[in-house]
């Protein structure tokens, strides 16, 4: 079976794949840099499911495959959930991972570590070209502290500022296996591969 992962972060499509070989799932999964001239996204949600959805919807149409996209963000209570749904774009127009981490350290200058609590949120959608209505979504979270200097030179984003306390590790201290057994993307792929099966019947 081939799969469409609408995505244009390699990191995610690192850490979806190796989910996939670890559960010994039998899909090709392509990306939109193996698509001709992919479509931009605007990713104008006010949720991430709604984000999910248009990247999925938008790409399914183009590409006439089944599609699965991928919706994430660090949502930090000091900062009242900011920056949530826009955290690909925290440090405006010219925005990338370092100018986004250090926008996010500025933001959290003088918080004391107990006061940077955070979470990150990961929603897959699995959408059917012509079957909309009836979109698997599912959702998955891990529970952290912004650190006030990175640590760790593995993964992406925001990566490095995110500590995990039960492991005494930030995300890019860890391998993707590790990351996958309890992060965000990591449950949201769990949830995703005991539900999939089943969604899939429905259009034998
Ligand atoms: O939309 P696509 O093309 O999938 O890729 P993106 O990088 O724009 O991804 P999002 O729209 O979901 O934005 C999420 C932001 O949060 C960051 N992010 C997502 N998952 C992360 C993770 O597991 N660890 C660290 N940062 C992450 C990511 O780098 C983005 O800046
Ligand atoms: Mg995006």
């Amino acid at each position: 079976m081939e799969i469409l992962f609408a995505t244009t972060n390699k990191g995610k499509v690192k850490e979806l794949k190796s989910a996939f070989k670890t559960a010994a799932i039998n899909v090709t999964l392509k990306t939109n840099a193996d698509l001709d001239r992919p479509p931009v996204i605007d990713e104008y949600g006010i949720t991430f499911e709604q984000n999910a959805k248009l990247k999925a919807h938008e790409l399914a149409n183009y590409s006439h495959m089944l599609t699965i996209a991928d919706d994430s963000g660090l949502i930090v209570d000091a900062l009242d959930g900011a920056p949530g749904v826009h955290s690909a774009r925290f440090a405006g127009p010219e925005h990338n991972d370092q100018k986004n981490n250090a926008k996010l350290l500025a933001e959290l200058g003088g918080v004391p570590l107990k006061k940077r609590t955070a979470r990150f949120n990961t929603t897959i959608v699995v959408s059917k070209p012509g079957h909309f209505e009836q979109d698997l979504v599912v959702s998955g979270q891990c529970e952290g502290l912004i650190l006030p200097a990175p640590q760790g030179d593995d993964g992406f984003g925001y990566d490095p500022l995110f500590y995990v306390p039960e492991k005494q590790k930030t995300f890019a201290e860890m391998t993707i296996a590790e990351k996958n057994s309890l992060s965000h993307r990591g449950r949201a792929i769990s949830q995703l591969l005991k539900e999939l099966p089943n969604w899939l019947t429905q259009f034998e």
